[in-house]
């Protein structure tokens, strides 16, 4: 069963999905395994992730193993409906379409809960928020669940410290195979991508300021850097602070960097980063975008205060004319605008490979272990297996430790 916006998109859907399955063989490799092996069979997988081409190759993969997917999308702008057209093709349940309103987003969530899922792949935690205050009649079937993001995973962090939580879950993005790659060259290149294909504008030049230096903010300023922009970085920690001055970026409060900035990139998964009198420093022309998450990091409703217009004057790139006649552009409604931008397409299949092949082998994993109420790390056993395919993928070989270096690196008793 399946419910999108217009199946006669399913050829083109199908044609980008067979792309990216040209380019994800660490998850290609774990499908054949799966279509042998079996894993899920009788076991159903309801998952709320962005839904487009690399996405439906993860539900692909869980459906090689045996499982009945259920998918929907974890953003209202995210979703591809050519994508998802093909998925419903390809015998995927699939609910979703792109420009969802709150009660849309939330039916489809619904729509997936319906199909009783013994496993959850979620991305932000909406949908297992869902089941513990809406469908807790669903939560004793329920083995466990694989969160996809930073924020996801401090939700359910806060939610376990609360005794609120009713089964294990596994923070894939704290494997390094995930946020090492994915939250740092993944949105370092995708939100470039899409913030440049958006506004057809040049990155040399421009102060770009980035905020919040975590690893999805390492990776924007890097590649913001490597466009030749002039960047600052704003942050509340001192040390990641620190480690942004000495890699090289000029660092000071966003009330001062906001002065500066022609481009601000929010990255923080935190609210109010850009709000109140902040606006009123800007320069005229300064763009807004934020690759964080949900749409709280930008607070909209400040800019809208001090504006007398608002327009969509492009794709994507909404215009506010404050009460002293500047123009501030805000790209994708503030929503993560490597995924929400029209041409946001998301991370590369590449990188993407890498944090779905952490979702299917933790799939499995909930499935086999017992494991504890609690929100927990992906065992290094998948991070050393996923990162071993890629390499082998890649055509790279690495040295093993001799015995000599073993014992040498087990021995204290050696010095000088
Ligand atoms: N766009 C994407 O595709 C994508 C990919 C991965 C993660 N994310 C999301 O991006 C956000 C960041 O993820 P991360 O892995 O980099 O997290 P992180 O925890 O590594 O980094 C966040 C940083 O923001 C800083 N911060 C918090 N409040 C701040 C403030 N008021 N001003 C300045 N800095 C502040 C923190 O000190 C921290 O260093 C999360 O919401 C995550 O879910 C988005
Ligand atoms: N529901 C939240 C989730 C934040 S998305 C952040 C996550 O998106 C994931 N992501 C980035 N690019 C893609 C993609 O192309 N396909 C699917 N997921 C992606 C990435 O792994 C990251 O952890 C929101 O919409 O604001």
């Amino acid at each position: 069963m399946s419910k999108v916006k217009d199946m006669s998109l399913a050829p083109e859907g199908v044609r980008k999905i067979e792309w990216v399955q040209k380019h994800m063989p660490v998850l290609e490799h774990i499908k054949e395994e799966y279509l042998e092996t079996q894993p899920f069979k009788g076991i159903t997988i309801g998952s709320c992730l962005h839904l487009e081409p690399k996405t439906i190759n993860l539900g692909l993969t869980l459906m090689a193993g045996g499982a009945e997917v259920a998918m929907t999308g974890c953003n209202p702008l995210s979703t591809h409906d050519d994508a998802v057209a093909g998925a419903a093709d390809l015998g995927l349940n699939v609910y979703g379409w792109r420009e969802q309103d709150d009660e849309e987003y939330y039916q489809t969530i619904n729509m997936v809960l319906d199909h009783k899922p013994d496993i959850i792949i979620d991305d932000g935690a909406d949908m297992i928020m869902v089941l513990h205050n809406e469908r807790t009649e669903l939560l004793s079937h329920i083995k466990g669940a694989c969160e996809e993001t930073t924020t996801g995973v401090h939700r359910l962090q806060a939610m376990h410290a609360d005794g609120a939580l009713k089964f294990p879950v596994i923070a894939v993005n704290d494997a390094y195979t995930k946020y090492l790659f994915d939250n740092r060259y993944g949105t370092g290149q995708s939100s470039f991508d899409a913030i440049m294909g958006t506004t057809n504008m040049v990155i040399a030049g421009k102060t770009v300021v980035v905020c919040g230096y975590g690893w999805c903010g390492r990776g924007l300023a890097l590649r913001a850097a490597g466009l030749g922009a002039d960047v600052i970085v704003t942050e509340v920690d001192p040390i990641r602070a620190l480690e942004a001055r000495m890699d090289g970026y000029r660092v000071m409060t966003i009330r001062e960097a906001v002065k500066q900035a022609d481009l601000i990139i929010t990255v923080t998964g935190n609210a109010d980063i850009i709000c109140g009198d902040d606006f009123k420093y800007m320069k005229d022309g300064c763009m807004l975008a934020n690759s964080g998450h949900f749409n709280v990091e930008i607070n909209r409703p400040d800019l809208e205060a001090i504006s007398t217009e608002v327009k969509e004057v492009r794709e994507s790139i909404e215009e506010f004319t404050t009460k002293d006649g500047r123009k501030i552009y805000l790209l994708a409604d503030g929503r993560l605008v490597n995924l929400s931008a029209a041409r946001g397409q998301g991370h590369p299949a590449e990188i993407m490979d890498m944090s779905f092949a952490v979702q299917a082998l933790s799939a499995k994993h909930i499935l086999e272990n017992d494991l504890p109420v609690g929100v927990t790390k992906a065992p290094d056993e998948i991070d050393y297996n996923v990162a071993s395919l890629k390499l082998q993928a890649m055509g790279i070989e690495i040295d093993s430790l001799t015995d000599k270096q073993k014992a040498y690196m087990a021995n204290w008793q050696e010095g000088t």
